[in-house]
């Protein structure tokens, strides 16, 4: 059944800038901060991996120090391993994410070990995190698709994610990495999955290379899925997944929860003014149509 409200997790700075060829530390904490004053609960902000695999998000450490934090919002960053999560704690993190793959291609080109020895590195994270009280989120690539192994049978992404949430993730985000999912094989997947993972433990998470992520969420919502990852200005791309585009852009999925009657708690007209800052900052074009739209009608209204 279709939810009343759904929680937006805000991937922009992680997910959105890990891909930028150009981004300062400045840019990164610019944009939190403006993101910080939406009304978001959830805000992925870094990632605590090796610098010399993704240079764009070395010094998550400084940016957690200097931004400015909201009361209410978690501010989440990945941890692939014992060293990225000692670095995390380090820096104050609210919440980690750890990162498995339902494809050995991508998992052996991410993280540069099989599925297999993922799950076991992400043990000691899990355990450690417990005792600390730290959430600690999943993330399943490829779920719709890989980009060195082709297929992936819903059965496996099951497999992975009930995995992950057998070992404490308390939320599994199913990425569909090189968005080549539509509507139908969107809520298979989502399907299989919920059959050993409860729904209301899983998030979508869908990059919009070819165009199907918005659909592929409103088919998903009808399941009951009340979580949904999305980057503002459709900032991104996956640098282990050659031409994946960003996420589904934010303003367009608020836009279409508007739309639906669903709340979400986000101002959408602060949202949009975040990803035209971050876009004029970078110099890239804005990814949401909501977005331009708004913006068009705003220098019209100027002229
Ligand atoms: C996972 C590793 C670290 C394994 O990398 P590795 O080379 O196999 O690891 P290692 O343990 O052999 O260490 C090699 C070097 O990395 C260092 N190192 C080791 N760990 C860390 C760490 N945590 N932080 C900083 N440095 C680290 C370590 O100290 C050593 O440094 P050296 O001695 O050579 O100077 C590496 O493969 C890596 O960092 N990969 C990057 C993965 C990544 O960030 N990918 C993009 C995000 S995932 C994604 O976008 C998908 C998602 C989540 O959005 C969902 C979707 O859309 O599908």
């Amino acid at each position: 059944m279709r939810p009343s409200s759904v929680k937006l997790v805000e991937m922009g700075p992680r997910d959105g800038l890990q891909n930028e060829p150009a981004v300062s530390l400045e840019d990164r904490i610019a944009l939190v901060d403006a993101l910080s004053q939406t009304g978001l609960r959830h805000i992925e902000a870094g990632s605590f991996v090796s610098p010399k695999w993704v240079p764009q998000m070395a010094d998550s450490e400084q940016l957690f120090s200097r931004i400015s934090r909201h009361p209410g919002v978690c501010y989440s960053a990945l941890t692939p391993n014992m060293k990225g999560f000692e670095q995390a704690m380090m820096a104050e993190v609210d919440t980690v994410a750890v990162f498995a793959a339902a494809s050995e291609g991508f998992s052996q080109h991410n993280i540069n070990c099989s599925v297999a020895e993922s799950l076991h590195r992400f043990e000691p994270v899990l355990q450690a995190a417990q005792q600390r009280g730290v959430p600690v989120r999943g993330y399943v690539s490829c779920t719709l698709g890989c980009p060195y192994d082709g297929t992936v049978a819903p059965a496996k992404v099951a497999q992975v994610a009930q995995a992950l949430y057998e070992m404490g993730c308390y939320e599994i985000s199913l990425g569909d990495t090189i968005g080549r999912g539509t509507p139908d094989k969107a809520v298979a997947m989502v399907e299989a999955v919920a059959s050993r993972v409860p729904i209301s433990a899983l998030a979508l998470h869908f990059h919009d290379t070819y165009g199907q992520a918005l659909a592929n969420v409103a088919a998903c919502l009808e399941l009951g899925v009340a979580t949904v990852d999305a980057s503002v200005a459709g900032l991104g791309g996956c640098p282990y997944a050659p031409g994946a585009s960003g996420n589904l852009a934010s303003e367009d999925l608020l836009y279409m929860l508007d739309g639906l009657g669903i709340h979400h708690g986000v101002d959408l007209a602060k949202l949009i003014a975040a990803g035209d800052e971050i876009c004029r900052r970078l110099g890239r074009p804005n990814g949401s149509k909501v977005a331009l739209a708004r913006l068009s009608q705003c220098q019209d209204k100027e002229r």
